[in-house]
């Protein structure tokens, strides 16, 4: 047997030259490689042990990059890309200045289509085809989806639209049984019944007029090169059901499947975790979330929890644990759990709807439509608001304060710290008359003594945390502590506004007329967030004080430590001294 073949395979016209019979030992090349990595450099694993075979298929199969290929969130895309001339670079992954965790087409030719979040790749592979089509060129498309990304309303549009086409459209449905957390909902044991042979007469998706083939063995290379070789003769839209294991070829990661996900640091020759103490260090805001969830649920028979996909990471899992039948797990599904928390809402149970900040994008139109135009109080929590590092920008939770600030109707308040967030979801549960928008960060807080008594929290009122002359500083949300630190020493003022909306707006009659200065800070765009918002009221009243608004500016900030991007923007300490220092000269 030959050698370290992936050694000598930079591009898909190399993996072509190999002989078929040495595909499996490359697929145990390629696993090392990526198990040897991550281990040190982190990223998502399991996804992409679980397609080593599959992505090997895929380049021998078909003639990439002519043929298009797009992978459904993408974080199952190391293989693509180490196969795909990045294998040199693929340790820079996820880190500043390095390649991304995500395909991305100003990375690579291979990447057809920018992933991130999930569930778009059928659209996006369809309307290529239809390009392809249209332009008379002749190509292949293909879509790899994920069971749980497939369960999503927007997949199902697709199909919907796929099915009354010709398009030479491919998806390749990779049903692991898993997204991150175990997949949800009836199309999970529609599927399981798939596998058993139980449903082969009512294919759903042979009845959107898919030619429908599998299920296959997802590891076994030999099968899946002549299904692709069958498929890629075969007219029209076209899905391939293959069962892969998530993790596989790493035995902890196929047994412990969500925490390797994305396991962080890792033995790449036993697997197992390299464990970080945790000892004395403030907790995370999603921890603090999910106790504090449960202690009010406890206390409140209204309160409900929603997460669309995400109860480990945003730490509704405690919830859904202790009182299940009040916590739902509704798959990939932002644009429902919103409408789903508004229809409990108007019932008079209180939703609390927990959705990362850049996933709440997709549910734009039900937070206008279904909450706030109806002014029914559901608590929203955002989680991973701010830049969020290693995903990049497709992650990053920065735009919340700006498309959620024009919708009337809703408070939007941004904790500073741990207590201001339990205090919070505190407040909002005793009864609120609008919708409230909560956000916070991943990651630690700053708080080892949280879990104090309630207090009850005035909406739209901020407060004064540093009293100083001339300069005054307004934030809003954790990036107090950064301010804080900055002005250590500096004869400035430091407000905490708390609200975005609405505004303290006696307070701010009475900074505007004490201070010459006023500088907002926001981990937000500028373009329409906090600062905007004080910059209209002081257009509203015509105040003609120096006005500087700080935060992450009018560009997409790519990926690296969340510490190393707040660098880069200017809202590290660092940063924020040097801009203060200056305008106090
Ligand atoms: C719109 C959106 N919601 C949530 C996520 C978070 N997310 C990333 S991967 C994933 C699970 C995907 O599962 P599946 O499609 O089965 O792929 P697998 O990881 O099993 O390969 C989720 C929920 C996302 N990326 N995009
Ligand atoms: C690919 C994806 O969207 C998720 O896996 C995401 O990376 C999770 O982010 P957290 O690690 O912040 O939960
Ligand atoms: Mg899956």
């Amino acid at each position: 047997m030959q050698n370290n073949l992936l050694g000598h395979i930079n591009t898909p016209k190399e993996l072509r030259l190999l002989n078929q019979k040495d595909l499996p030992q490359l697929a145990q090349e390629l696993r090392e490689f990526i198990i040897n990595i991550v281990a040190t450099k982190e990223g998502h694993l399991g996804a992409s042990l679980g397609v080593v075979e599959l992505t090997i298929a895929i380049h021998y199969v078909f003639d990439t990059p002519t043929d298009l290929l797009i992978w459904d969130v993408g974080h199952q895309a190391y293989g693509h890309k180490i196969l795909t001339g990045r294998k040199d670079v693929f340790h820079t992954n996820r880190q500043l200045g390095g390649i991304s965790g995500f395909p991305k087409r100003g990375e690579s030719e291979f990447d057809a289509f920018g992933t991130g979040h999930s569930s778009t790749s059928i659209s996006a592979t369809l309307g290529m085809a239809i390009a392809s089509k249209l332009k008379g060129e002749d190509k292949q498309h293909i879509a790899v989806i994920g069971d749980a990304s497939i369960a999503s309303g927007m997949s199902f549009e697709g199909l919907n639209h796929a099915g009354v086409t010709d398009a030479n459209l491919l998806v390749i449905l990779n049903d692991n049984a898993i997204g991150i957390d175990p997949s949800v909902g009836a199309l999970k044991q529609y599927l399981t019944n798939v596998k058993k042979g139980t449903q082969r007469r009512n294919n759903i998706i042979k009845a959107l007029n898919f030619d429908y083939s599998g299920p296959i063995d997802g590891h076994d290379l030999d099968k899946i090169i002549s299904e692709l070789e069958r498929l890629k003769t075969v007219k029209g839209p076209k899905l391939l059901h293959i069962i892969t294991t998530k993790g596989k070829g790493l035995k902890q990661a196929e047994k412990d499947q969500v925490k390797y996900h994305a396991p962080g640091k890792f033995d790449s020759v036993t697997g197992e975790l390299i464990a970080k103490s945790t000892l004395e260090l403030p907790p995370k805001y999603q921890d603090v979330f999910g106790h504090t969830i449960v202690e009010l649920a406890k206390q409140n028979e209204k309160i409900v929890g929603i997460t669309p996909a995400m109860p480990t990471g945003s730490s509704l899992k405690f919830m859904m644990d202790e009182l299940p039948e009040r916590a739902f797990d509704v798959g990939i599904a932002e644009q429902h759990a919103v409408t789903l928390a508004a229809g409990m809402a108007s019932q008079g149970l209180i939703p609390f709807c927990n959705i990362y900040s850049t996933f709440l994008q997709r549910a734009y139109d039900q937070i206008i439509h279904d909450v706030a135009l109806q002014n029914l109080p559901v608590v929203f929590c955002l989680d991973r608001a701010g830049l969020v590092g290693q995903d990049g920008a497709t992650h990053h939770g920065v735009f919340d304060l700006s498309y959620l600030r024009c919708i009337p109707n809703l408070i939007i308040f941004a904790p500073r710290n741990e207590l201001e967030l339990r205090n919070i979801m505190y407040t909002a549960q005793l009864g609120l008359k609008h919708p409230i928008a909560i956000r916070y960060p991943r990651g630690r807080g700053v708080t080892l003594d949280w879990r104090q008594p309630y207090s009850k929290i005035e909406i739209g009122k901020g407060i004064q945390l540093k009293e100083g002359e001339r300069l005054a500083i307004l934030s809003i949300g954790t990036i107090a502590k950064n301010v804080s630190e900055a002005i250590e020493g500096l004869p400035v003022s430091h407000y905490d506004i708390r609200f975005a909306k609405p505004l303290d707006e006696a307070l701010l009659h009475s900074i505007f007329k004490t201070h010459e200065t006023i500088v907002t800070v926001e981990d937000n765009v500028v373009a329409g967030g906090f600062g905007s918002a004080i910059l209209e009221f002081v257009g509203i009243h015509n105040y003609k004080n120096t006005i500087k608004t700080l935060g992450v500016p009018d560009s997409f900030v790519e990926h690296g430590s969340a510490e190393e991007l707040q660098a880069l923007v200017g809202l590290d300490v660092e940063g924020l001294n040097q801009t203060f220092s200056d305008l106090i000269k």
